[in-house]
């Protein structure tokens, strides 16, 4: 008899996820002499999966651990202590051991600091994925797999949404993504239905977040009351819908990305010491485009990203759309983008703090 339908559902998705990274590893050339000769268990590549202890990673971290050994990956795992709540490291060295258990190897257990910028989920995140890429580097990781799902996935479209974003945002979470990327998510088209189903059938005990039900966090308000209502009156297809939609318009958000890289380039005034873009051809650019090549422009006179939003990029638009001979904008970063002599110009004139 074959596993449970949900165990298969998981193993499968993990299992793809491992042939894209073992296939990524073979193109590049200095995997290459490694791969011809993996023998030793150190050559093997090393992925691992980022587990709060949770139904949806600990799922993620059982099928690692089963695919990893068919396919020759070590499967290791690690996991996050924000210290935010009473118990926590005794929790995340619970998480260790059951980790462990599965059969993964090496698992660390990280603590962090929490700080406050951008609010405290942001913030809990920012320091999550930095004590996740520190902990790929020193172990040399080809991979990292987080658990989220098609769920996760349409709550992140729907906060998109409720935040009036553009094209970006609503495109949620890349199934590959981070430096080289390094982020996986293999369960991006699976609902939390599953993953939880997959801990119950392999008898896998879970931990569940208490964060996740407290209706102080916007997620948590959206994953227990917002969606739950949108399904009673709209369907049940609602979760699924919207995480199409958001792969819909990643698909849109890419193709007017690369649009606005030739667009800049078609832009640029030739040999200009200050990279000026010709506001004349800017002018004539659909305005999607034109908001990039902007906001693409800020962004590498050292505007962070983060901070720059949708006003910055308007108000620096109305110096292409609604030219009136105005002063400079100023933009996160200590960039401003001033109109003169016939250029647009970004440039720092503050040194960022
Ligand atoms: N403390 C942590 N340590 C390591 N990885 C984490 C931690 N918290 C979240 N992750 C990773 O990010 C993914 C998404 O986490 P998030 O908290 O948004 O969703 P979740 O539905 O609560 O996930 P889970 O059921 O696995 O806890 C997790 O599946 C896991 O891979």
């Amino acid at each position: 008899m074959g596993p449970h339908p949900a165990v298969a559902a998981i193993r499968l998705a993990v299992r793809r996820v491992l042939h894209d990274v073992l296939n990524d590893l073979a193109r590049t050339p200095a995997a290459t002499s490694t791969t011809a000769t993996t023998c030793a268990l150190s050559d093997r590549p090393l992925v691992l999966a980022a587990c709060s202890g949770g139904a949806d990673s600990m799922a993620l971290a059982s099928a690692l651990a089963f695919e990893a050994r068919k396919l020759g990956v070590r499967a290791g795992a690690v996991t996050v202590d924000h210290g935010l709540q009473a118990g926590s490291t005794t929790r995340a060295l619970d998480v260790v051991h059951r980790v462990r258990d599965l059969g993964l190897d090496p698992v660390e257990a990280l603590g962090v600091t929490v700080g406050r910028q951008g609010g405290p989920e942001a913030a809990a995140r920012d320091a999550r994925y930095a004590a996740l890429d520190a902990a790929a580097d020193s172990l040399g990781a080809a991979a990292v797999l987080l658990g989220h799902t098609r769920d996760d996935q349409a709550e992140t479209v729907l906060l998109a949404l409720a935040r009036g974003s553009g094209t970006r945002s609503l495109s949620g979470m890349a199934a590959v993504s981070g430096p080289g990327g390094r982020y996986r998510r293999p369960f991006l088209l699976l609902d939390r239905e599953t993953t939880r189903k997959a801990c119950v059938a392999q008898g896998i005990d879970v931990w569940e977040d208490p964060h996740n039900a407290d209706p102080a966090y916007t997620r948590a308000r959206v994953r227990h009351e917002a969606l739950p209502v949108l399904e009673k009156s709209l369907g049940r297809g609602v979760v699924a819908s919207l995480a199409r939609t958001a792969q819909l318009f990643r698909d849109d958000a890419d193709a007017l990305d690369q649009w606005a890289v030739a667009a800049a380039r078609e832009a640029a005034v030739d040999g200009d010491p200050d990279d000026a873009l010709d506001p004349a051809k800017l002018f004539s650019l659909p305005s999607a485009v034109r908001r990039r090549v902007l906001r693409r422009a800020a962004i590498m006179a050292g505007s962070p990203a983060g901070s720059l939003f949708s006003r910055h990029i308007e108000e620096t638009d109305r110096l292409i759309t609604g030219w009136r001979g105005q002063g400079p904008i100023n933009l996160p970063g200590g960039v401003e983008a001033r109109r003169a002599n016939g250029k647009l110009v970004f440039r720092r004139t503050t040194a960022a703090e």
